[in-house]
């Protein structure tokens, strides 16, 4: 029967990339016409549900930077153990200014805030506290930046890590006018701008395009008619994930943000297969979640959550090689003209997040002294001011133990009342907590209702998350070395007696009682793992899921369509996975391609359904990227000739 549909490239399917600049494209199927926003659009039937591919979006921010303290940080710190009695405090010892009142006016406490930094100084200078890097997170300062020149070489820096990176995206954040626009409605939320940059991450990861295959016949002296010789194109590389316990921040991600695979080779002459394509490893740190790129601020689903170091996940599989023309050889065709393209690596945008892999996490209310515990038990130097919300990101610190015990400790930006709903640094701080096995709850003891203050952060913690509630947790009262706090611990103990918790008093700048609080936590560790002990990792588990859905959908039967009308234009969409992967993979520089295109289409039964559709004489007929005109096979000369046009077109 002559073939019904003939060929041709429209503007659209010439827009088509050729075969060697396909690994360009950004994707598969260009939707030809918004048919969906075309009123007159029908839906005509469908011939079997199918999986929609995972969306790919394309364009995305590269916003991950954090102050998480460099590995080198993380040594033994020395503990001071002797912890004195209260009654051994010296009030003249202490020259500690307390928390503003947090009653007074947004204008007020802002004169506070600038008279208390000024004291702070002061005060510092006596604790011999570093403050470091503090000016660093002054996003809204335009002083001590270079030139845009400067920023364009730095970026261009692979090893631009660490401080300078920093500096340099707080500077990027104001020059760019979209990015301002973001900043507000953030500021809006009472979030500050240099949190949505410190643990999230977007990539776009490619795998590799399969080899094309070939069409050689074999040539040799004494060998008449050798048959077939054109051999496959090699599969292209897989995109991986894999844990690296070196990394502690997705930061490595502002600098590359595009991961492709490599593409397999194409066949050769005398059955010669093309080589597999190079694989590409993501590495990302303990802790990280993996997601599909949202779209219109909406979260994509999450594919993966790598814990564990060592963890390996295939995430996008490589494309098929096109097959060569030995391959294509049987008992009906001997000479076969014709060899496959390779098959398009998937290639999509992915979210990653970190989410903090600590033992123990130091929470409680902005001010009451989280960051002074961290860093008289680590060697990590958090920035500590007397006013609330210095610590917007977390800092980690390494916790030593003489018995070659070690423990990370993480200090977390305070919380306050309505935190749940996003008030302070709201989510993004409850968001760590998830992950740390104890809490240690800091009571800021000179505050005028410390036990008020314990109750609305344990609520904010139930709020967000009842798990977190469950959470083993010690409660440390603090500044103990002050005597409003002295005066109110014997009440506040009572009262946390009665309730059956036992609280530990400390003066985390004095350094006193400090060590009793991190071993307290350490043994809830220790007993936090015995428990644990039976559901923890056991080697690889599969993670390959992610890769087998993608398998799943690429390899769709193609037999599987629908189609749909487009009754304005005369057009007809035929749209499958499995059918739009066969339109890709042919390769229309072979003779016998369009046959055996013709042949498919009537196999899988287009044909039949189209014509029980109504398609008629001169309509539009659009398979994945080819766009055919229909003729009736009736009429022969005519579909013959518009078969030679096409075919020329082609070539
Ligand atoms: N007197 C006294 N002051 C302390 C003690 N611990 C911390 N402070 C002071 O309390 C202020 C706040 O300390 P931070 O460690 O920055 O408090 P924080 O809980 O980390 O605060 P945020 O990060 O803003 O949530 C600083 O001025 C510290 O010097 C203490 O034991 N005694
Ligand atoms: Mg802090």
């Amino acid at each position: 029967m002559a073939s019904p549909l003939s060929i041709y490239f429209s503007p659209y399917s010439l827009a088509r990339p050729s075969n060697n600049q396909t690994r360009n494209r950004q994707n598969k199927a260009i939707p030809p016409r918004n048919l969906r926003k075309n009123p007159n659009y029908e839906h005509k039937t469908r011939t079997t549900s199918r999986n929609l591919p995972l969306s790919s979006t394309s364009g995305g921010e590269a916003t991950t930077f954090t102050r998480l303290p460099p590995k080198d940080d993380f040594v033994d710190s020395p503990f001071d153990s002797t912890f004195q009695s209260p009654a051994e405090v010296k009030l003249s010892d202490s020259t500690i200014t307390q928390t503003p009142n947090k009653n007074v006016s947004k204008a007020k406490n802002e004169l506070e805030n600038d008279r208390l930094r000024s004291e702070d100084e002061e005060i510092d200078g006596k604790l011999a506290f570093d403050y470091g890097n503090f000016e660093l997170f002054e996003i809204n300062s335009d002083s001590d930046y270079g030139s845009d020149d400067d920023l364009g070489d730095e970026h261009n820096n692979d090893e631009m890590l660490g401080f300078r990176d920093e500096e340099f995206e707080n500077k990027g954040f104001e020059e760019e006018g979209e990015e301002e626009e973001e900043e507000d409605k953030e500021k809006q939320k009472g979030v500050p701008a240099v949190m949505r940059c410190f643990d999230r991450a977007k990539i776009y990861v490619k795998a590799g395009d399969g080899g094309n295959g070939v069409v050689a016949f074999r040539r040799e002296k004494y060998v008449p008619l050798g048959g077939p010789s054109g051999g496959d194109g090699g599969r292209g590389g897989n995109v991986y994930v894999e844990v690296d316990e070196s990394m502690n921040s997705l930061l490595p991600f502002r600098q590359s943000v595009h991961f492709r695979a490599g593409r397999g080779a194409h066949g050769q002459g005398r059955k010669q297969n093309g080589a597999k394509g190079e694989d590409v490893v993501v590495k990302v740190p303990p802790g990280t979640v993996i997601r599909e790129a949202g779209k219109d601020g909406v979260e994509g689903n999450e594919l993966l959550e790598l814990l564990h170091p060592g963890q390996r996940a295939l995430l996008l599989p490589g494309g098929r090689g096109g097959r060569g023309n030995a391959s294509f050889k049987s008992g009906t065709n001997k000479v076969p003209k014709i060899a496959e393209n390779g098959e398009e690596g998937l290639e999509m945008w992915l979210e990653l997040e970190l989410k903090l892999v600590a033992d123990v996490g130091i929470i409680g209310a902005p001010n009451a002294g989280k960051s002074t515990f961290l860093s008289v038990v680590s060697a990590a130097q958090p920035t500590i001011a007397n006013y609330p919300f210095t610590t917007l990101l977390p800092n980690l610190g390494v916790v030593s133990f003489d018995y070659d015990a070690t423990m990370v400790v993480a200090d977390l930006p305070g919380l306050l009342e309505g935190a749940h709903r996003g008030f302070g640094l709201g989510h993004e701080f409850l968001r760590h907590t998830e992950r740390c096995s104890v809490l240690v709850h800091v009571v800021d003891g000179s505050s005028q209702q410390p036990e008020y203050e314990f109750d609305a952060v344990r609520l904010e913690l139930e709020m967000f998350n009842p798990d977190l509630a469950e959470k083993p947790y010690l409660v440390a009262y603090n500044k103990m070395d002050l005597p409003e706090a002295y005066e109110n611990w014997v009440s506040f103990k009572e009262r946390l007696h009665i309730r059956g918790i036992e609280p530990f008093c400390m003066s985390a700048v004095k350094r006193e009682g400090t060590q009793e609080v991190i071993c307290a936590a350490y043994e809830l560790v220790r007993e936090r793992l015995e428990t644990k002990k039976e559901e923890s990792w056991n080697g690889p588990s599969n993670l390959n899921h992610v890769a087998d859905m993608m398998r799943k959908q690429q390899t769709a039967p193609i037999n599987e369509f629908e189609i749909s009308h487009d009754s304005a234009s005369n057009t007809w969409h035929v749209d499958g996975a499995g059918l739009q992967r066969f339109v890709q993979m042919t390769n229309w520089r072979y003779m016998d391609s369009e046959r055996r295109f013709q042949h498919v289409l009537e196999a899988c039964g287009v044909y039949k359904s189209l014509i029980k559709l109504g398609v008629k004489e001169g309509d539009t007929v659009i398979v994945g990227e080819m766009e055919m005109v229909w003729h009736d096979a009736s009429d022969n000369s005519k579909t013959s000739k518009l078969r030679k046009w096409s075919v020329d077109s082609i070539k």
